[in-house]
């Protein structure tokens, strides 16, 4: 690829196994969550999400998503129990949105699209940081949410109002005291499974932990997340649209969820 991994047709999904040949591996992310298939695990835990407010330092745009990204030198905000084991320090989160409300979601449940999707990225505090996490199978675990067309949600207002400052790849400002636990739906029910990130490097090291429940996103706010851009303001606008990986081959894994 000549110029780096995104989601053109020249650059996208299709072609990402030509310098990441894991892009046809055993365990790729996103799935088709298929709810009949999905097998109950006693073993399985609540979810336990403790954020510190305090350790959000600031939004970017990354020229694929934006995230927002949290201080990670000590064990302030926090995944433990749910599906995994020891303590995942949460490092950032970011989204990934269509072009329309009918897609725009990486997961899909029995081939429903949903228009955007959350992920809350954590590292396994077992590693000395999270580049060494990223490419160890138990490395990394990503909250996922799905986010539904309905009422105007006020959680993500703060979100909005920032996307003015980072509209090109490659800017960021300053984004303090948001405790990202607004943005997580009531249940915190859960699919799980293994897979991987959706994006180049592709590491298959990430537990997947896919909220049942959906949280509320206004078309109108939709429209503000389809504002940004993939591009730099040096180089010719192309909107930050239908910036997800399509569901990849099962490979004989499936979905597990606590018995209810
Ligand atoms: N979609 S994703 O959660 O796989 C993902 C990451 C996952 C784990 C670690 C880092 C990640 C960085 C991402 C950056 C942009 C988009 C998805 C990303
Ligand atoms: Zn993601």
């Amino acid at each position: 690829m000549s110029n780096g991994w995104g989601y053109a047709d020249h650059n996208g999904p299709e072609k990402w196994c030509d310098n990441f040949p894991i892009a046809n591996g055993p365990r790729q992310s996103p799935i088709d969550i298929q709810t009949s298939g999905a097998s109950y695990d006693e073993s399985l835990k609540a979810l336990k999400l403790q954020y510190d407010p305090s350790t959000s330092l600031d939004i970017l745009n990354n020229g694929h998503s934006f995230q927002v990204t949290f201080a990670d030198d000590d064990d302030s905000s926090t995944l433990t129990e749910g599906p995994i084991s020891g303590k995942y320090r949460l490092k950032q989160f970011h989204f990934h949105w269509g072009a329309s409300d009918d897609k725009g979601s990486e997961h899909t449940v029995d081939g429903k699209c949903y228009p955007a999707e959350l992920h809350l990225v954590h590292w396994n505090t077992e590693y000395p940081s999270f580049g060494e996490a990223a490419s160890k199978p138990d490395g990394l675990a990503v909250v996922g949410v799905f986010l539904e067309i309905g009422a105007d949600n006020p959680n993500l207002q703060k979100l909005l109002d920032a996307m003015d400052a980072i509209k090109c790849k490659g800017t960021q400002t300053s984004f303090t005291n948001f405790d990202p636990t607004i943005l997580l739906p009531e249940s915190l029910d859960y699919w799980t499974y293994l897979g991987s990130l959706t994006t180049p490097p592709l590491h298959e090291s990430v537990t997947w932990i896919v909220c049942k429940q959906s949280i509320s996103v206004s078309s109108d706010q939709m429209k503000k997340f389809r504002s940004l851009l993939f591009t730099a303001d040096d180089e010719e606008a192309c909107c930050m649209v239908n910036n997800y990986r399509p569901p990849q081959p099962l490979k004989g894994r499936y979905a597990s969820a606590r018995p209810p």
